[in-house]
């Protein structure tokens, strides 16, 4: 029997896979409840932005994700295992839960020791994944300086010798050192200047073509959001109130609140204008 090619019409785009699924996740401290029932899912190489208001449950969503936190419900899938809400994990499984998410947080002074060289920085957390010879750590390190815009000789530098901007692409370098599915960047921008905001953001867009690795990009600001995100959860008061394509939430916001936080994107005459984004 002869195979028949397949027209071209029936041949569709593979359905990619779930790297995060969270269903009715839920955190309470006392008396407060910082997230209620936030579910969403993550496809491999998506961009899912959460986006609100200071207080509204984005950093608590975050830290669950990372296992920082243990949600008080709901339960997490990642990259297809659902992460049992144990408290003590063993540093192997630690290890690979790290291989499938990394965190790039706000204040990479804090996150970075600023006594460690950034080659030091770049090599820890290979040794940590990957048994590899030093001399190939080294180069690797190098490699992974020139991802983010950095050349060689930062690698000799310390944190304080670095301006903002080249800080945190160290911390993006560190993140990408380990090759997770995941990246969660938790106000990655807020503390920078508006063009090296941009830079970053570009830089970032630039990682996720080159790579497949998703985002989960946390922030207050539509208007950042709108450069890096495919989709947007809106979150107020610990709950998801608005969820959609973010070109959608930002053209035509259907909740009082997003439609509050929409009118601090500067305008009038503000056009959403944006790079186009990986397929
Ligand atoms: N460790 C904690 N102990 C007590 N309350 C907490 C703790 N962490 C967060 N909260 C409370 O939970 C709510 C959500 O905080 P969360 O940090 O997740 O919000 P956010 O949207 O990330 O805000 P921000 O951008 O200011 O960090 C807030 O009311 C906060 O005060």
């Amino acid at each position: 029997m002869v195979n028949q090619p397949l027209e071209k019409e029936h041949v569709t785009e593979p359905v990619k896979e779930n790297v995060l699924e969270a269903v009715g996740l839920r955190k309470t401290y006392g008396e407060a409840v910082a997230v209620d029932d936030v579910s969403f899912t993550l496809a491999a190489g998506e961009s899912l932005a959460v986006v609100g208001e200071s207080g509204s449950g984005k950093t608590t969503v975050a830290r669950m994700l990372l296992g920082l936190e243990k949600p008080d419900a709901g339960t997490l899938t990642v990259c297809g295992r659902e992460r049992p809400a144990a408290r003590r994990v063993a540093s192997r499984e630690r290890r690979r839960r790290a291989r499938e998410i990394q965190i790039v947080f706000q204040d990479p002074y804090a996150s970075l020791d600023r006594l460690q060289k950034v080659g030091d920085v770049i090599e820890t957390a290979l040794a940590l994944h990957f048994p590899l010879p030093a001399e190939e750590r080294r180069s690797r390190a190098a490699e992974l300086l020139e991802s983010v815009g950095l050349a060689e000789r930062h690698l000799t530098m310390r944190p304080a010798q670095l301006s903002g901007g080249q800080r945190q692409r160290v911390a993006i370098a560190r993140a990408l050192a380990v090759e997770p599915r995941v990246l969660v960047l938790d106000e990655a921008v807020a503390a920078l200047d508006v063009s090296i905001q941009a830079q970053i953001l570009n830089l970032l867009a630039d990682i996720r073509e080159q790579r497949d690795i998703a985002y989960v990009f946390i922030s207050h600001d539509l208007a950042v959001v709108h450069q890096i995100s495919d989709r947007a959860l809106v979150m107020c008061g610990g709950k998801v109130v608005e969820e959609g394509p973010t070109d959608r939430i930002l053209a035509a916001p259907q909740e009082p609140y997003t439609r509050q936080l929409r009118a601090a994107v500067p305008g009038p005459g503000w056009t959403p204008s944006r790079r186009p984004q990986p397929a």
